[in-house]
């Protein structure tokens, strides 16, 4: 049956909603009724499954997509290794360990950009745990590209779900499931197995990626907040479905497996699909839409009021990947240290800038396109420039990060960093430790000791009997 009706249409277009079951074609009647695969498919379309979670997964946590298809996704020759030695986000090499697995806080100056490659080959995996081969953790990317994919290219990651940070340039994505224009302070998220292509309608492009190896992204629950804010719902954007016709041309398909990069030729474009239906697609978020919730009486609250995105461990409420921001927002705590506490925690924390200034680091060597990492249990807190403003301040009703946008990508696992994030890039920031927290000047001053009067301090009301219980500093 031809092909007769082609909506015109915008270039991008997207459906609204987080987890929803879409429904999108590109030609009208594209999509069967009442079947997933009839035995001929509107048009002499293919019907392809494409799932992201194991058939028997709980209905709640369930994500299948029905893809209607000029050709299926498997006519194509074999794959073949390809840049062996050059392409590798493979944390093993035959099975031995190769992550630095170090105690120190690190940070890094900002990732250079970097024009001669595309975004293939933008991807440098700085840090992570487990192992995409076991399905088990995450790996922590940034990129930096400055040319677009062979336009008769599509590349796809069988290891993971990644999350993209676009902290510079834009993202035009053509995907299977149709196209995404991905633009700084919004971030996208392309499930495993979706072929996609990157161009960049803006130049160079830079950013940071988490590739989820086990399970899949969700919104976080709101507890007590109630049924709405933080990121909500409606806000995350799919795309419609959009298609190419090319049956006659050479394309390349490239597969990151297990870290490494592979290639298989097909005689038609990637981009083939008319229609689909299902709750597995890529989909992305303006960062700008997050409603913020803070303290209104005192106290700093723990940052995970800022979770936009979470990935949870089998243990609820530990999760293998949390996506947290630090938006713009009022700060108004009474007597209160208002930036992050000191602290150490059995999470581990990566976090990026993607512009402006993060109110928690205010001594200049936290800057955009840079990051750090906090692993478990490395002490980390407000630097001593920011101590010392902040311990200060006029508690005045404050409007911090203005401009600005930190994030963090928060995770239950022990970061390893890798042999590039550690020493090749070269980024490493050797007086981390000197200029945030050695030049910390102790403030201490013991009261005046309290005169003990048949074991009751003066001044201390009450009987406190055995001389042991007098406050310490009074004995
Ligand atoms: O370390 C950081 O800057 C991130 C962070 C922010 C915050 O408000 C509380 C805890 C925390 O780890
Ligand atoms: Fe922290």
């Amino acid at each position: 049956m031809p092909v007769t009706n082609f909506a015109v249409k915008e270039k991008y277009q997207y459906q609204n909603g987080f987890g929803c079951y879409h429904e999108t074609e590109a030609v009208d009647g594209a999509l069967p009724v009442a079947a997933n695969n009839p035995q001929k498919c509107p048009y002499g379309l293919y019907n392809e499954k494409l799932s992201g979670t194991a058939f028997t997964a709980p209905r709640h946590e369930n994500q299948q997509t029905w893809l209607y298809r000029i050709l299926p996704a498997s006519a194509h020759s074999p794959f073949e290794r390809r840049e062996t030695d050059t392409y590798d986000t493979n944390p093993g090499v035959h099975g031995k360990e190769r992550w630095h697995q170090i105690p120190n806080q690190l940070r890094w100056d900002p990732f250079d950009l970097d024009e001669t490659v595309d975004w293939v080959h933008s991807l440098r995996l700085v840090a992570g745990a487990g192992d995409p081969t076991m399905k088990s953790g995450l790996g922590m990317f940034i990129f930096a590209a400055g040319k677009d994919m062979d336009p008769r290219s599509a590349f796809y990651s069988a290891d993971g779900d990644l999350l993209i940070v676009l902290q510079h340039g834009a993202l035009d994505i053509q995907t299977e499931l149709g196209r995404l224009l991905v633009r700084p302070n919004e971030i996208c998220v392309i499930p495993r197995g979706i072929r996609h292509r990157v161009t960049l309608p803006e130049g160079p492009v830079r950013g940071y990626m988490l590739e989820l190896y086990q399970g899949h992204f969700e919104l976080p629950e709101l507890g007590p907040i109630g049924s709405h804010c933080l990121a909500n719902a409606r806000d995350f954007q799919a795309p419609v479905a959009d298609f190419d016709e090319d049956t006659e041309n050479e394309y390349t398909l490239l597969a990151k497996f297990s870290g490494h990069l592979f290639a298989a030729k097909q005689h038609q474009t990637p981009f083939d699909v008319v229609a689909w239906h299902g709750n597995y697609y890529p989909y992305k978020y303006d960062l700008g839409r997050f409603a913020t919730i803070g303290s209104i009486s005192y106290d700093h609250p723990d940052p995970s009021i800022f979770t936009v995105l979470t990935a949870q461990s089998d243990h609820p409420g530990t999760a293998v990947a949390d996506f947290v921001i630090f938006p713009p927002r009022w700060l108004v705590a009474e007597d209160t240290f208002r930036p992050p506490w000191y602290h150490r925690n059995t999470m581990s924390e990566f976090m990026g800038l993607i512009g402006g200034q993060y109110d928690a680091k205010t001594g200049g060597g936290f800057q955009p396109a840079g990051a750090s990492l906090h692993n478990v249990m490395s002490a980390h807190g407000p630097d001593a420039t920011s101590h010392e403003k902040a311990s200060n301040a006029e508690l005045k009703p404050a409007k911090v990060g203005e401009g600005s946008m930190a994030f963090m990508f928060e995770s239950c696992f022990m970061v390893g960093v890798t042999e590039w994030g550690l020493k090749n890039c070269a980024k490493v920031q050797s007086d981390y430790n000197a200029e945030s927290w050695e030049s910390l000047k102790p403030h201490f001053q013991r009261p005046t000791p309290k005169k003990i009067v048949n074991g009751t301090a003066d001044g201390v009301k009450g009987d406190i009997g055995d001389k042991n219980q007098v406050p310490h500093w009074t004995s």
